[in-house]
Order: structure tokens, then sequence, then C-alpha cells
């Protein structure tokens, strides 16, 4: 018998990213991302953390001070979006959606133009970053590239998908 008790597709790319955010080791916030072709066939999962060699247990990597490039963890960290485009396991990236945990920064929005994605699908805003998003989104704007809250564009998947977070955020201690 056929089971028609399923998620949508938008809950289950969401899903993927916040799977990945799972995977995080930044302390203070752990995002995701997720890059669909149209054939809803998944190309990338990527999530925040250091670049591959850089110990996460150097402490260095982690500090807080902006005023030092050398001393501020803004300088090391790759962020989801990022991290999802370079561990892509198929190109082209033309006319991808990428699912993002978070409202993508400028530098990471430079790089989903490049590529060609096409849409950004994102679970929550901070409404402090306001004149970050607003550079974010002139040059998505200016490139054709759509962007929308999931909340908007799925309520129900936003629903979910908020669960599964507080779920994750429960339930990851080094298992
Ligand atoms: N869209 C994003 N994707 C990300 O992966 N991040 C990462 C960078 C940091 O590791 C962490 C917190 O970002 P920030 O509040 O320090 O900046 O989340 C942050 C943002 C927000 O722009
Ligand atoms: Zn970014």
């Amino acid at each position: 018998m056929k089971n028609d008790s399923l998620i949508h597709w938008h809950s289950m790319f969401m899903g993927v990213a916040l799977l990945a955010a799972a995977r995080s080791k930044d302390a203070r916030k752990r995002n995701g991302a997720c890059i669909v072709g149209p054939d809803n066939k998944i190309s990338g999962v990527g999530y925040n953390g250091l670049p591959r060699g850089c110990d996460d247990h150097d402490e260095h990597y982690w500090q807080d001070d902006d005023s030092d490039p050398l001393n501020s963890r803004h300088s090391y960290i790759v962020h989801a979006e990022q991290n999802a485009i370079l561990n892509c396991t198929s190109l082209p990236l033309h006319g991808s959606t990428i699912y993002a945990t978070q409202y993508p920064c400028p530098r990471c929005v430079q790089s989903i133009i490049q590529v060609g994605i096409k849409r950004v699908v994102y679970l929550d805003k901070k409404a402090h970053q306001e004149r970050v998003n607003a550079a974010s989104e002139k040059m998505l704007a200016d490139a054709g590239v759509e962007i929308e809250s999931l909340q908007a564009l799925q309520p129900e998947s936003a629903e979910w998908s908020a669960e599964l977070a507080q779920f994750i955020e429960t339930s990851t201690t080094n298992r």
C-alpha cells in the first residue's frame, strides 16, 4: 500500500541543511546549506567550519577580536553556503537552489551568483544584521537571483524545520 505521509521537498532540503549544521564546531552559531538542482537532486552540502587541516581544537581560530584579523574568527571560518559550493559533487550549478539555515552574507552571495545559483531559500534572518543583509539583497536583486524565506514559501516546512532544528539542538552531544 502506498504511504501518503511524507515530507515536502522544501522540508527535506532544509532538513539536510540542518543536519549538516549539526556537524559544525562553531559554538556561537551552527549553519548549514544544501544545493539542489532543478531535478531535485542534491549536488552539495556544507556547514560552517575551519578549512581542512586547520585544527578545531586550536583556540587561536575561535578568537573574537574583530580589530585584528589575525585574532578574529571571521578570518578563518568557511561559511556553510561557501562550503556547500566547494563540496558540490556535480557541476554546473546553473539554475540550482541553495537552502541555507541563515540569510547569506555578501561574500557567500558573490559565490552564489558566480556559480549560477538562481534561488536562495533561507530559514532565519538576523534583524540586527540589517545593513549586511541589505548588501546581500542588492547584489541578489541585480543579478536576478530570487531569495525567499521558507516561512513565506512553505509555512508548514518552516514549522517542521524549526522543530527539527530544536530537536537537533537538544540531542547533539557528540554522538
Ligand atoms: N549565512 C551565514 N552562514 C554561515 O555559515 N555563518 C557562520 C559564520 C560563523 O561561523 C557563524 C556565525 O556567524 P557570525 O554571526 O559570526 O557572522 O555562522 C554565518 C552566516 C551569516 O551571514
Ligand atoms: Zn557567508
